[in-house]
């Protein structure tokens, strides 16, 4: 049996194919691959493990023999998962290791964002430390603030606690159905879309992208929120419009903004967001870790064995691959 990796991963998570006798077949060139070279690859393999690599209608037709496609993420919404279910591919995803990590990165970016700290580890690079000045450089602080959230699931979850632990955040947020254990255990609120982004003082994304989220942070959401309000996003780049929020910035309709997703990716290094101060961008690092790396790669193995073994794969997006084949 072998397996088609579209990057270097971990060794956990190698060790654990190469224990089963599984193949391992590895894409390490520093570019992405062509679809073409990917069929090519997958074409002599029964699993792929894909790491963050687009996979299509076209590529999955081509591919209908793969047993097992395991992503080396919790997202999905780079894969036609519809296409890979009427084909009968099992497709299995990465949930809740990366769940502290991607929210420490959350954290991070509000913290930063609150305090302008890359804008200003920038200018002291530049020679503009200056002098001590109780006017300038100011910030804003998070202690007794609102947290919004949006998306309250395993990762909003998790940056929830840390806001609530270390600064006493009131929390808030807007799920399509109501996390009841969360408001429980947070005494957090149930809002519509609109008083979330009306209350917040720092509205934070956890959702997938879908088309029922994609855009939903446009020019009318950034006017509903606060002039003081930061808008943190660790989910995907398309659930904001980055032109609006570049111009709801500039105009004052919100403070500050966190970015570990852009749209598209990789940001343009001349991309004005880059140079306000109130602004933090970082490469889509959000679950890079050693340890989270290590145990996602361990998961996404798990998956390629259990699907070349027949079996169900234990951290499944389509299990209606399943219930089809019975
Ligand atoms: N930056 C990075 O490196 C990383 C980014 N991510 C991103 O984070 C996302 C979330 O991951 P995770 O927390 O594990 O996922 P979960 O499924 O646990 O949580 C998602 C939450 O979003 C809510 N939701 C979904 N659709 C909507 C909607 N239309 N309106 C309002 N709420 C909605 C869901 O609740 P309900 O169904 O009730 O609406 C759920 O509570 C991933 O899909 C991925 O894109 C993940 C890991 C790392
Ligand atoms: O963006 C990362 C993921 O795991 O999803």
């Amino acid at each position: 049996m072998k397996v088609f990796i579209t990057r270097v991963i971990p060794e956990e998570g190698r060790k654990l194919l190469e224990e089963a006798g599984i193949e391992i077949q590895e894409w390490k060139e520093k570019r992405a691959l062509t679809q073409e070279e990917l069929i090519a690859n997958c074409l002599e393999s029964d699993a792929l493990l894909s790491v963050g690599t687009r996979l299509d209608a076209d590529f999955l037709q081509a591919c209908s023999h793969l047993k097992v496609i395991a992503l080396h993420s919790v997202g999905f919404d780079h894969v036609d998962v519809d296409t890979a279910t009427s084909l009968n591919i099992p497709i299995g995803n990465t949930p809740g290791v990366l769940s502290a990590a991607t929210a420490d990165t959350a954290f991070l970016l509000m913290l930063a964002t609150s305090r302008k700290a890359f804008y200003l580890h920038k200018s002291i690079e530049k020679g503009q430390w200056g002098f001590f000045d109780p006017t300038a450089n100011l910030g804003v602080e998070l202690r007794g603030k609102t947290l919004g959230v949006f998306g309250l699931g395993k990762i909003g979850l998790e940056m929830a606690r840390c806001c609530k632990a270390a600064f006493g955040m009131k929390i808030i947020y807007h799920n399509r159905t109501r996390n009841e254990a969360a408001e429980q255990a947070l005494n957090a609120k149930w809002l519509s879309f609109e008083e979330l982004l009306q209350q917040s003082d720092v509205l934070t994304v956890h959702t997938a992208l879908t088309p029922e989220t994609e855009g939903k942070f446009d020019w009318a959401a950034f006017n509903l929120m606060k002039p003081s309000a930061i808008f943190i996003n660790t989910a995907r780049g398309a659930i904001h419009q980055e032109e609006d929020l570049l111009k709801a910035l500039l105009a004052g309709k919100i403070w500050g903004a966190g970015l570990d997703v852009t749209n598209p990716e990789p940001m343009r290094p001349d991309h004005p967001l880059l140079q306000m101060p109130n602004v933090s961008v970082l490469p889509h690092i959000g679950s890079a870790t050693q340890e989270t790396r290590a145990a996602m790669s361990v998961l996404a193995a798990k998956n390629v064995i259990a699907g070349l073994k027949g079996a169900e794969i234990p951290f499944l997006v389509n299990p209606e691959v399943y219930t089809t084949k019975s």
